[in-house]
């Protein structure tokens, strides 16, 4: 996969030559190239932002720059497989929520390109002319507001990146994992067996597997239950088994 990143603090993204998302480069999983969008700028201060239209508070990022980057790192002609055509990811608080279902859609993408947005955020009009000729998604983290979207992309990569196949080791621990079946994981444990007055659960020592797997799942049940109700509404009913609805 390739990905590239154009932002004013390209410094944000050091981090990213470690742990798997490092592998997973040295691999050749993933290709990651980070821009500083000060690159497309002429004047002598390089200029990104000026005041907003309509007034208000803040300043915003100007067209021109971003146009520019887009245009170097993403070419206009559609490639004869048509699928390298980047996908543009803008974080924003006016995004459409990430899930570890879009992290499942991006891994299979062949090129990602990731505008971090400063300041209140990038003219329209970027967003606007990518829409004519690439695939544009506004997303976001949560309701909260950033002072920019670099922390954002830090964690769709992180998210993406360990999907991608290779990237982890024990490909098993995709499977179970929180999310993975629409619920929170069960509690994990490890040794000592006893530890300042708390025992492991018997089950998970007992070596049956019928009901260890059992109790994982009742115990991943009631968590979705009690802290995400959401999520649980959300179900496929075919995900809750008969037993389940029973218990
Ligand atoms: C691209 O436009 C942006 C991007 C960001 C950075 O992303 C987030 O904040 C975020 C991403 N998921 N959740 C939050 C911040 C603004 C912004 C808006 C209003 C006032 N101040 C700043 C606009």
């Amino acid at each position: 996969m390739r990905v590239d990143i154009v932002s004013i603090f390209p410094e944000y993204f050091a981090p990213l030559d470690l742990s798997l998302i490092g592998r997973a480069r040295e691999q050749g999983l993933l290709r990651l190239a980070v821009h500083d969008l000060r690159s497309w700028t002429h004047d002598v201060h390089r200029t990104v932002d000026d005041t907003p239209y309509g007034g208000g508070p803040g300043m915003v990022m100007r067209p021109e720059p971003w146009g520019a980057a887009l245009d170097a790192l993403a070419p206009d002609e559609l490639a004869p497989d048509g699928l390298t055509l980047p996908r543009l990811l803008v974080p924003s608080p006016a995004g459409a929520p990430f899930t570890q279902a879009m992290a499942h859609e991006l891994a299979t993408e062949s090129h990602l390109l990731f505008a971090c947005g400063r300041y209140e955020g990038i003219d329209q009009r970027v967003l606007d002319h990518a829409a004519t000729r690439l695939r544009v998604t506004e997303v976001s983290l949560g309701d909260y507001v950033l002072f920019g979207g670099e922390v954002a992309v830090l964690v769709i990569l992180e998210a993406v990146t360990r999907l991608l196949p290779g990237v982890l080791g024990n490909a098993g621990s995709l499977d179970d994992e929180s999310h993975a079946h629409g619920l929170l994981e069960a509690p994990m444990y490890t040794k000592p067996a006893s530890w300042r007055g708390h025992e492991v659960p018997e089950v998970l020592r007992s070596g049956d597997h019928g009901r260890i797997a059992r109790w994982r799942r009742d115990e991943a049940l009631a968590r979705t239950a009690t802290r995400r109700p959401d999520m649980l509404a959300a179900l496929p009913p075919e995900i809750l088994d008969k037993r389940d609805v029973a218990a």
